[in-house]
């Protein structure tokens, strides 16, 4: 998903080392189809929807043999002429799994998609037959920190709960370590609402029921991470997930969460077009940067179209302006990064490639009130609704207004979230 450049995505967390980010080539995923049917496979997508994978591993007898020595148990290598994890990895650092293999307890089915940090498979616990997803960290020493600052951030999550409580998290099942590579357990999911609204909503949305029940979820996970001390830092559809029935919602991928006194100012956390303007103009941020991130989500729920799909942070700035009309003054003044994109006089500072030139110019762009609508993004010129539904995505606009207040001071609490009106029934 193209939510933001490449680059990043790699930065925005931050304290994963530059080496370890290099990707060379991505991991080596087969769809099981193309190989039944001798197609070639396409070229290995991020979640892409049920893929199978054969890949070349060493024999399992090698590597127990291998385990059995005790030398591949860290990252640490015994025989440094010898570099053993090369045969279960590639290049990049990725498990070449086969499906069937077993790891730990849990038997490969499918792979479910890759990511920069981890390729993620569905399995089964062989001895209980649960149906489980595990994601397989990539074997670096910075992803594996970054693991086990997950793992802590879920037990969190997960701990903070008394029985049968919906907290609309992912449940963390298990972890363990696998020639070299962490492995985290979790509840088995069906599919993102990425790869929902790209098989039923592109570019035109869910329904509006649908919207609010994912909403109302949504505002429960919110507020369970919030008890929890804690932001998510990265909610966007890639990393919300339904069940097989569509009717419930999990929020997954706590591997850029943290504690808020850790809040590091960096104005590359959270996907750029899910990212609140304290963190692109470098202010200290809170639980709100999470609540304007799931305001997003649920405008892209609605229409399969993204509310800030700004190109650059620059870019972003510039859309907030057009929706929301100008920033508080004192919230530039306390900006860490104000001057990247602000004058001495606190006029905008817009960003474009001079046509003739082909070099980056800066022209102030003095936005007085919004020259946009979120009633309009949410309903383009020309689309009919039934009055009934008028009321309804009224009421949505208002909440994706109130998630997306540029004062993050005023911006809407997921508790007050859940007494919104959009969220009672019809
Ligand atoms: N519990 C689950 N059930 C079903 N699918 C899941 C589950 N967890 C993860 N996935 C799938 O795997 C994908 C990647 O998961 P996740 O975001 O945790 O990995 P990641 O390596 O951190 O990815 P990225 O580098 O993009 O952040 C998700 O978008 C989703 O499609």
């Amino acid at each position: 998903m193209d939510s933001c450049s490449s680059e990043e995505d790699l930065k925005k967390r931050g304290k994963i080392d530059k080496e370890d980010l290099k990707v060379k080539s991505k991991p080596e995923i087969k769809p099981a189809t193309a190989a039944i049917k001798n197609e070639a496979p396409p070229p290995p997508k991020k979640s892409a929807p049920v893929l199978d994978m054969f890949s070349d591993s060493p024999s399992d007898e090698t590597s127990e043999a291998l385990q059995d020595t005790n030398i591949v148990d860290t990252n640490v290598i015994v025989n440094p002429s010898i570099n053993l994890s090369e045969n279960w990895d590639d290049a990049d650092g990725y498990y070449k799994f086969k499906v069937g293999e077993i790891m730990d307890k849990y038997q490969i089915f499918e792979p479910l998609g890759s990511g920069v940090f981890s390729t993620v498979v569905s399995a089964k616990n062989t001895k209980t037959n649960e149906d489980v997803v595990i994601k397989i960290i990539r074997n670096r020493p910075s992803m594996n920190r970054a693991g086990q600052k997950e793992i802590e951030i879920l037990q969190k999550i997960n701990n903070n709960t008394s029985a049968n409580q919906k907290t609309h998290c992912v449940q963390m099942k298990d972890h363990f370590s696998y020639r070299n590579h962490l492995c985290i357990v979790f509840e088995a999911m069906s599919m993102s609402l990425h790869q929902l609204i790209k098989k039923f909503g592109k570019n035109v949305g869910l329904s509006l029921s649908a919207v609010r029940v994912y909403a109302k979820q949504l505002f429960i996970a919110l507020k369970h991470i919030k008890n929890s001390k804690i932001l998510h830092s990265d909610i966007k559809p890639d990393n919300i997930v339904v069940n097989e029935a569509k009717n419930t919602i999990k929020i997954i991928d706590f591997g850029s969460a943290g504690e808020t006194h850790e809040s590091e100012i960096t104005p590359y956390l959270v996907s750029r077009f899910y990212r609140a303007p304290e963190i692109i103009l470098g202010l200290k941020y809170d639980y709100a940067i999470d609540v304007w991130s799931v305001g997003c989500c649920l405008a892209e729920l609605f229409t399969g179209r993204f509310l800030f799909p700004g190109k650059t942070n620059n870019d972003m700035i510039r859309l907030f302006l057009e929706y929301k009309g100008p920033f508080p003054k004192k919230m530039l003044k306390r900006s860490q990064f104000v001057s990247n994109h602000f004058n001495d006089n606190l006029v905008f500072m817009k960003q474009e490639v001079d046509s003739i030139e082909k070099t980056m110019r800066k022209v102030p762009y003095d936005v007085t009130k919004p020259t946009k609508d979120i009633l309009h993004f949410l309903l383009p010129k020309g689309v009919q609704v039934p009055d009934q539904d008028m009321k309804k995505i009224n009421q949505l606009k208002d909440l994706i207004e109130k998630c997306t207040v540029l004062d993050p001071e005023k911006r809407i609490t997921p508790q007050d979230a859940l007494n919104h009106d959009f969220l009672k029934p019809f």
